[in-house]
């Protein structure tokens, strides 16, 4: 197992903090830990959980500056960003502290007089989260706060680049009250932190988010002990831009889509599919406004476009773009690079291409960065055909003002997440998650509390004998 874990500024390269790498034992006894404390977790009425819960989201509000700084040092976001995370993040804990108290049951009219069936519900055991650094706050409450909310207990492995703000939040659920060894963090690299929690006969439950390739591995791994898993997984989201849509609301909506957190979301937009007839005229519209946007160090204020996370991810990005052009796809505008990788910053400016064809990278593998592909099409048919080639099935957008237009996309369109002339749709309230190599599960709204529960029915008999 590694030592450390040198936490760097990908807008500056400076080290931030050394963490220290948990060993395997430190790792099986967090495990262990987990497991042990189950039992009396779940056993905590359903309004206590709450009630810890909503204290931990108090905490969390009232360090929100503190944490929203730490988490642009690290990931890069923007500073507003990385408040706007923080109140996202806070939005699960307060959503799951209240569907803790509505995990109902059910009795089922027996067959026979002498019998009563009730059916109950009841924590699964001891869950094991990983998670990505691009929403190092959202997407470990989004995990945390509904496996504790059913009685789970929760441990957690952040994301290499970005540890600092999963641990500040970590230590502030226990300044709430919520038990040390209910909730925890384990530091160190996936690979290694993955086989031990699959492998672990403790962990009932995988939870991830991040790559694809990643999450199948996990699958994989988790057959052993047959656990639980919930994958949120890579995607490639289109935009289909019909001829009748409006043209200006169509621009706004792919730009807060595609360029929030510099590209780096599961959810971004992707590639445009634009109705031919209307493409001139989205694609300047749309360059214009993408010109306007403000590269820098997420801490300075105005900046809307921050570093990209590492060089990996940098290296994939100019591959990507660089592929598109060597087929044919012209710049409209970006394709510029500040990047020092004796320093470790690698910032990409938004660039917008044109005349991309399905032969290119970009149309297939997620880009995860600042750049945005347009296309055309003439058919909603073909648009519907392009949009669901790809292995992926998690968001996908459409800008028509046409109903039946909408009620044929959304019909047709083979997504978990879908946005009608709406670029944002997340929300605590909503069941986030994708098909088919997106993933499986949901997190989020009624339905995100269910993987965390069992289902149990109890028959009574002889009671008239
Ligand atoms: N769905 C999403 O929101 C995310 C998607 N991605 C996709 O993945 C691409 C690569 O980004 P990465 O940061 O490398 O993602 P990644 O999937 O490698 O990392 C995400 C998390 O998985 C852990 N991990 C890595 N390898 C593992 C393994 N073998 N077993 C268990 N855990 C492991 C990492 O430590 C981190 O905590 C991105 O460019 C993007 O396409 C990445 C992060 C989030
Ligand atoms: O994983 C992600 O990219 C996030 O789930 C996207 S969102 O929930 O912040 O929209």
């Amino acid at each position: 197992m590694a030592a450390t874990i040198k936490v760097t500024n990908p807008a500056t390269g400076e080290l931030i903090q050394e963490v220290k790498a948990d060993t395997e034992e430190e790792i099986h006894l967090a495990l262990r830990r987990g497991h042990e404390s189950f039992r009396k977790w779940s056993k905590t009425n359903a309004h206590e959980r709450s009630r810890l819960l909503k204290l931990w989201s108090k905490k969390i509000q009232e360090h929100k500056d503190d944490l929203a700084k730490i988490m642009t040092m690290e990931s890069g976001k923007p500073l507003h960003e990385s408040l706007g995370e923080v109140d996202y993040a806070t939005s699960y804990i307060d959503w799951y502290a209240e569907e803790a108290k509505r995990l109902y049951g059910r009795t089922i009219p027996a067959n026979t007089e002498s019998k009563r069936i009730i059916v109950s519900r009841q924590p699964v055991g001891l869950v094991a989260a990983i998670t990505p650094w691009n929403f190092p706050a959202a997407m470990m409450t989004r995990k945390a706060a509904p496996a504790l909310a059913a009685g789970c207990t929760f441990v957690v492995k952040p994301a290499e680049d970005t540890p600092l703000t999963t641990m500040k939040l970590i230590e502030l659920a226990h300044e709430a009250g919520i038990p040390a060894d209910v909730i925890q963090c384990v530091n160190g690299y996936g690979s290694e932190v993955g086989k031990i929690f699959t492998e672990s006969k403790y962990v009932r439950k995988i939870t991830f988010t991040g790559s694809t390739p990643v999450g199948k591995l996990l699958i994989r791994d988790s057959a052993s002990t047959v656990k639980h898993v919930s994958m949120e997984l890579g995607g490639h989201a289109p935009v289909i831009v019909a001829h009748d849509a409006d043209i200006d609301l169509a621009v706004e909506q792919t730009i807060a889509s595609k360029f929030r957190n510099a590209g780096q979301t599961c959810i971004c937009a992707n590639r445009v599919l634009v109705h031919e007839s209307i493409v001139e005229e989205f694609a300047e519209k749309l360059t214009k406004e993408v010109k306007k946007l403000k590269v820098g160090n997420g801490l300075e204020k105005g900046t809307q476009i921050g570093p990209v996370i590492n060089e990996k991810g940098f290296n994939k990005i100019v591959s990507q773009v660089n592929d598109a052009i060597s087929k044919g796809a012209e710049v409209l505008c970006g394709n510029k690079y500040n990047a020092n990788r004796e320093k470790g910053y690698f910032f990409v400016y938004p660039t917008v291409l044109k005349n991309v064809n399905e032969n290119m990278k970009i149309m297939q593998e997620e880009t995860f960065g600042p750049i945005l592909p347009i296309t055309t099409f003439q058919e909603l048919e073909e648009a519907v055909n392009i949009a669901n080639s790809t292995p992926y099935g998690l968001a996908a957008y459409f800008f028509t003002n046409d109903y039946r237009t909408g009620i044929y996309l959304h019909e047709h369109l083979d997504f978990g997440i879908i946005g009608w002339n709406d670029g944002s749709p997340s929300a605590a309230h909503a069941p986030f998650g994708g098909m088919k190599e997106s993933g499986i599960g949901r997190e989020g709204g009624v339905e995100g509390i269910e993987p965390y529960l069992e289902t149990k029915y109890l028959s009574i008999g002889g009671i008239y004998k």
